[in-house]
């Protein structure tokens, strides 16, 4: 699903992001990022999107050749992505009903699609009974399912939030981790940038670290500190 081939990333100012990265996620997967901050895991989530381009390297992204795609060719392979950031970027003058339409109207689905879709992923996400409210009349868990929802309504096959939890309790970020939990069972790849160690501790997953812009460490059913070491070197 995801491929990446001896990538760098060097941003314009000269800063040294990524450092000749190989990476491979398998369709299914439920990978997360996890490394202090500023060691590259944003970076990595936006060459993925093609926020960013590699400086070299290959990355490539569920068939799709990032590296080399050109820039019209960018929406169409987005509308396969599903992304979820940290501050949610809910448009505040729709309801949520209506946030969620949107993805689907910007891809072109007719109107009856998006009239079946759109309450079962509200019922999906549980804020079947908030589709009328804005986003400043929801709390933080409930605007992040929100985003969540949006980023599931066209069935991505690949879901990437960076710092899903980031601005929540750490029962709200249960919440939401136990969605894209959810989410990666129905057969989503799911991949996650996040600070959090209990939650990395206890969902047994991949953990992909990152430090100063080199893996250094690869671990299926991975926890948050590298157990042979014992060091505490992430935040
Ligand atoms: N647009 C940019 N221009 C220049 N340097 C950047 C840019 N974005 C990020 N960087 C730098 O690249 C490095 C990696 O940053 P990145 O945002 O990927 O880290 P991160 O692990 O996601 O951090 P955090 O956990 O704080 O979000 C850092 O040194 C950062 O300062």
């Amino acid at each position: 699903m995801i491929n990446f081939e001896n990538v760098t990333k060097i941003y314009q100012n000269g800063t040294l992001a990524l450092t000749n990265i190989n990476l491979k996620i398998n369709k299914g997967d439920f990978t997360f990022f996890i490394g202090q901050s500023g060691s590259g895991k944003s970076t990595l989530i936006k060459l993925i999107l093609r926020e960013e381009e590699a400086t070299e390297g290959i990355v490539s992204v569920n068939g799709f050749n990032v590296s080399t795609m050109l820039r019209k060719e960018i929406p169409f392979f987005r509308r396969s992505i599903g992304v979820v950031f940290q501050d949610f970027r809910l448009l505040p003058g729709k309801t949520v009903y209506e946030n969620v339409a949107f993805a689907m109207q910007v891809v072109e689905a007719l109107p009856k699609e998006i009239r079946r879709r759109v309450p079962t992923v509200l019922g999906l996400v549980g804020l079947s009974n908030k589709a009328k409210a804005y986003p400043n009349q929801l709390s933080g868990g409930e605007q992040q399912r929100v985003a969540l929802a949006r980023a599931l309504v066209n069935n991505p096959v690949l879901l990437v939030a960076d710092e899903p939890t980031g601005n929540l309790d750490p029962e709200t970020s249960w919440g939401i981790m136990n969605l894209l939990a959810e989410v990666n069972q129905m057969g989503t790849t799911v991949v996650v940038a996040t600070h959090e160690k209990n939650i990395v501790d206890t969902m047994k997953k991949r953990v992909i670290a990152l430090s100063k812009g080199e893996i250094i460490r690869d671990q299926e059913k991975g926890q948050y500190e590298d157990e042979d070491t014992n060091h505490q070197i992430y935040n």
